[in-house]
């Protein structure tokens, strides 16, 4: 029996975190395989290592001088070994990190220092193998994680360590340089080696007490969610509920195992189960609401565009060759709309407008910018009826204009689309209509 804990950066941000990620690990035998991140956020204001990293090797590739930035991380780690009395020096790593930062070794490498030696730390404090996971965790010559090669390796490691610290983060390409995850990609690790170990569970250990139903920075002590799956987890992830980075659902779930999110600060919570499938009904027929700000509606309008065959892909094409990805496209019966990242469109727009002229010959395309998407998703919404109704009803209380709802195929999600100025008075409309009211 195994379990692998990851600990997020704000679990690990001081000494005084350390010390109860320490407890929380002893106080269970099975926690054998630990996966840390880089020290984040001691408060609100507070910079995280990674972000004090990226910074310092900016300065390193311009060719400033970067020492006064590369002593502030040596000062946040050296705070870490001294509050927790360790016999450690890291003045050795710190030379060889300034080294590379010399050689431009790459902002990659840079911002995975930021585990590497925290995972050091992790593995001093406890007593743990530390595995560099550059030697484990591999991405192939196009960048794309190496799930086959990785998991070899990385079982017949973990095989020889009763107990090891991995950190999370970053891997290594077939040349042997070192490439990070995209940003909150240590969750990723995490899953990895859940995989690679068979472990029973995934815990993955944060600040907060679970999934929550909405994003408690938008909602005030918002309940946790008990049990959710991880597809309606996926929708969630996807649309900005940031405590699990979206990608770290697939390696986990292949293998069945389930992911425990809990609470460092309070660790007594059950927190959140997420499983592959459940007979547990979901308390709220939502599960969760979840949404993103920044985006794009393109509206194009054609008569008879539904007898049109191949309208559609037309119009598609024109996003697809100026490399831009689409995220919804509900469509009328002579109109169609495209919603789009506002930051990926902008300065694409008039060669995409063009393109959809060139390939679909539209009467008319409208643009509108500034829009926020979010998705309320739950297992329960199939079986119960009005869902999308009531969601209408309570932001039409609010004033709110719905520019767009969308239920997936599946039921498992209804998208709507506001303006961005709405987009947190639409979040606690709808939380207070399935949560507190209960309707
Ligand atoms: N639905 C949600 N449930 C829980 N936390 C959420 C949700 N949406 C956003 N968050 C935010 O995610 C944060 C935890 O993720 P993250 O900052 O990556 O933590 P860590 O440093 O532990 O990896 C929480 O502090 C919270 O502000
Ligand atoms: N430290 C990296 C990776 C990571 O996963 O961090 P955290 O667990 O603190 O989100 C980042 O900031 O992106």
């Amino acid at each position: 029996m195994s379990k692998v804990v990851k600990f997020g950066g704000s679990s690990l941000a001081s000494a005084e975190q350390f010390k109860k990620v320490g407890n929380i690990i002893r106080a269970d035998k099975e926690r054998k395989y630990v996966v840390p991140s880089a020290p984040g956020k001691r408060f609100s204001n507070d910079t995280k290592v990674t972000d004090m990293l990226y910074a310092c090797y900016d300065l390193a590739d311009q060719g400033k001088s970067f020492k006064a930035e590369l002593d502030a991380i040596k000062a946040r780690y050296q705070e870490i070994i001294d509050g927790l009395q360790l016999d450690l020096d890291l003045s050795e790593e710190f030379k060889i990190i300034e080294k590379n930062f010399k050689a431009k070794s790459g902002n990659n490498y840079a911002a995975s220092r930021g585990e590497y030696l925290n995972g050091i730390i992790m593995a001093n404090y406890l007593g743990y193998d530390f595995i560099d996971a550059a030697t484990v965790i591999f991405f192939d010559e196009n960048g794309e994680f190496d799930a086959a090669k990785t998991n070899e390796v990385l079982r017949a490691r973990l095989a020889e360590s009763k107990e090891a610290v991995v950190p999370g983060f970053y891997g290594s390409m077939p040349d042997g340089t070192v490439k990070t995850f995209s940003r909150g990609g240590s969750d990723i690790t995490g899953s990895i080696v859940a995989k690679a170990a068979k472990a029973d569970v995934y815990e993955n250990w944060t600040d907060v007490s679970g999934f929550l139903i909405a994003d408690p920075r938008i909602i005030d002590h918002p309940e946790a969610i008990e049990t959710i799956t991880y597809r309606e987890l996926r929708e969630l992830a996807y649309m900005g509920a940031t405590v699990l980075h979206e990608d770290a659902i697939f390696p986990v779930r292949q293998e069945g195992i389930p992911i425990n999110i809990r609470n460092t600060n309070a660790p007594e919570d059950n927190g959140t189960w997420i499983v592959g499938s459940t007979c547990q009904k979901s308390k709220y027929v939502i599960t969760g609401i979840a949404g993103k700000k920044g985006f794009c509606s393109v509206n194009i309008e054609k008569d008879m565009m539904n007898s049109e065959i191949g309208f559609g892909r037309k119009v598609l094409q024109a996003f697809e060759e100026n490399g831009i990805s689409f995220e919804h496209v509900p469509s009328g019966i002579d109109t169609m709309t495209v919603f789009v990242h506002q930051d990926e469109f902008m300065h694409k727009e008039q060669k995409v407008v063009a393109g959809i002229h060139r390939l679909a010959n539209p009467d008319m395309i409208d643009i509108e910018s500034d829009l926020a998407l979010i998705a309320v998703v739950g297992r329960g919404m199939k079986s119960t009826r009005g869902t999308a109704g009531r969601i209408f009803s309570a932001l039409a209380h609010k004033n709110i204009n719905v520019k767009m709802i969308d239920q997936g195929s599946s039921e498992l999600n209804i998208i709507i689309g506001v303006a961005n100025d709405d987009f947190e008075t639409a979040i606690k409309a709808i939380y207070d209509i399935f949560v507190i009211t209960r309707l």
